[in-house]
């Protein structure tokens, strides 16, 4: 069948007259010659065009718009937003964010080795996957990224009263910097005795019942951030009530922060009403518990301050300090219970990848040991006394914090204004993500052996400990986030895992199992458990037996120190 193509020429022929501002084009088109008897199915009568007939000052109005529409869309900062990686219809990029193995590969570094936007069901996402990207506009321009997006579940369940998913502002303000004070170098060397102590205890308990290791670790982790919080008793088992009640608290709190809520994209669900909706019925029943959980606790820290007197904690430092951080009681018991919630989980993951590291890497723990003899020797236990001249026990812990950051993936900031890097679009309000893991694992700044475990690369040429890289936020690594968001916790933590890992290598020798034809099984060093926020190593046998005889008797002397 003939195609009829003489009303398209003959339109195109209008059309060109249009342009040329002459009504009847024909006259200067050649002329075409139709063939009406072949000519099928359509009339040659020509196709009117509307704005043909339009005056001239109206089409040449038309004609600016439609030219500054197509170089505004040429010329759109969009256009220039960072590589994305395939998305899909509807939920854009959701998979990839959600799927960790897949954001931690070498894949997901060498396609995108800067930075990556992610369309997340229309919500725009960058992620930063290298230190120099992270560094420049979330630390060096921190104040453009120093909001939070709004996550409702996680506001629901911390009463809107969480540190880490506030969004700053005024209250924001006064609660970090009451915790910020709290928390500084020389303000945690008020807890030393009690980090102290509880290093005493695990060490002890490793050594009379290895096969209980992660619970050890998580009842001194449990123990000593209570105490540092509460000023609450030791604890004698990681199955106590308390623990295991906070504890719960951090897993639902873990997950909320996630933001992959069904909610988090779809926020009018927030209005059905409970009965329709479980997961809100169960949210804000959390939400309760928590609040009362809380509340019990600083309650309790108040009754004993008008009763025994001030003992150092973090809670009763913010009542002491009240009126000068102006906060209400509700402010400060929130406090307390998001110090246990961010402080439990990773201190006691960190300590489960420092113990695979030593198993791992027999050869690291040797010269460790062998630094504690030459410093302490084997007559007493370290102290913190000692840390200045131990520089390689504490680049263990830089280099553990480096190659397996209990926190791969950093917590979302989100950008105040339209911001740039290197020549690509952050569009204002975006969620701004760093790869933690991809920033500590970049070649450009920790070479080619940046996957290897080696805590020498934090040691200068006379064996001092370096202060990191200048890209790394003055530690070594970038696990503790950025800008004014960085972790209030991270002295604590830092003097905290000193402790306690120099009183085990000093004490203990850490060795990989065996299977039963006695061949060494060593630990899997390249899989990990994903919690939510946190990340755990997998399990794994580790035999731990004394390193020389004294070492237990030492230790319970230390002991009955503690319990007079
Ligand atoms: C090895 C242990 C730890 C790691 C790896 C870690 C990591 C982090 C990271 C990545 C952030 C987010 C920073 C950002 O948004 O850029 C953060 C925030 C925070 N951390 Fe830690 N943390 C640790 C221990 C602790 C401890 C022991 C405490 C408290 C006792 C604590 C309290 C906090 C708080 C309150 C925030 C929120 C700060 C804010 O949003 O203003 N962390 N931490």
């Amino acid at each position: 069948m003939a195609y009829d193509v003489a009303p398209k020429v003959n339109a195109l022929r209008k059309y060109a007259g249009w342009l040329l501002g002459v009504h009847n084009a024909s006259a200067y088109a050649p002329a075409v010659a139709f063939d009406r008897d072949t000519a099928v199915g359509g009339s040659l009568a020509p196709n009117p065009l509307p704005f043909i007939t339009l005056p001239l000052p109206l089409k040449g109005i038309l004609l600016c718009l439609l030219v500054t529409l197509i170089v505004s869309y040429t010329r759109s900062s969009w256009r220039r937003l960072p590589p994305q990686p395939r998305r899909f219809p509807i939920i854009g990029n959701l998979l990839q964010l959600t799927d960790k193995r897949w954001l931690f590969s070498r894949e997901c570094k060498e396609r995108f080795s800067e930075v990556m936007y992610l369309d997340v069901l229309g919500k725009p996402t960058i992620i930063f996957n290298s230190l120099k990207s992270a560094s420049e506009v979330l630390e060096h321009r921190a104040s453009n990224s120093i909001g939070r997006p709004r996550l409702i579940m996680i506001g629901i369940l911390s009463a809107g009263l969480g540190l880490p998913a506030m969004n700053h502002g005024e209250q924001w303000r006064r609660m970090r910097r009451a915790a910020h004070e709290a928390l500084t170098k020389v303000a945690v060397q008020r807890y030393h005795p009690i980090e102290t102590k509880e290093a005493t205890i695990l060490v002890s308990a490793l050594l009379t019942n290895p096969e209980n290791r992660e619970q050890h670790i998580q009842r001194t982790a449990a123990s000593a951030i209570l105490s540092i919080t509460y000023d609450y008793p030791t604890l004698t088992s990681g199955l106590e009530k308390v623990v295991q009640d906070m504890d719960r608290r951090v897993h639902q709190g873990a997950r909320a922060a996630t933001g992959t809520s069904l909610v988090e994209f779809f926020p009018w669900m927030i209005h059905v009403p409970q009965r329709f909706a479980k997961w809100k019925r169960e949210v804000f029943k959390q939400a309760s518990e928590r609040s009362e959980t809380f509340l019990r606790l600083f309650n309790r820290v108040k009754i004993d301050l008008e009763s025994v007197g001030v003992r150092p904690s973090f809670s009763a430092s913010l009542i002491e300090h009240q009126d000068r951080y102006r906060l209400s009681e509700r402010e400060m018991a929130y406090l307390g219970g998001t110090m246990f919630g961010a402080g439990f989980e990773t201190t006691s993951t960190t300590l489960m990848w420092w113990t695979l590291a030593m198993v791992a890497f027999p050869e690291v723990q040797r010269r460790a040991q062998a630094e504690l003899d030459a410093v302490v020797g084997r007559e007493r236990l370290p102290t913190y006394a000692d840390a200045p001249r131990l520089p390689y026990m504490r680049a263990i812990i830089k280099e553990v914090i480096r190659w397996r950051p209990a926190v791969r993936l950093g917590l979302p900031h989100v950008a105040a204004e339209d911001d740039w890097y290197d020549g690509m679009f952050i569009p204002k309000g975006a969620t701004c993500v760093a790869n933690i893991w991809q920033c500590n694992h970049d070649r450009r700044v920790f070479g080619d052996d940046a996957d290897e475990f080696k805590p020498e690369r934090h040691l200068g040429e006379n064996g001092e400990l370096l202060p990191g890289p200048k890209e790394t936020n003055r530690e070594g690594h970038v696990s503790f986030g950025f800008g004014r968001r960085v972790c209030v916790g991270r002295h604590l933590v830092n003097d905290s895992l000193f402790i306690h890992t120099a009183r085990m290598l000093w004490a203990a020798n850490l060795k990989c199992g065996r299977d039963e034809n006695g061949k060494e099984l060593p630990p899997d060093i390249n899989t990990f458990v994903d919690l939510g926020i946190v990340s755990r190593p997998p399990p794994h046998d580790c035999i731990i037996t004394p390193r020389f005889p004294q070492a237990q008797s030492i230790l319970a002397e230390e002991r009955e120190k503690f319990e007079d």
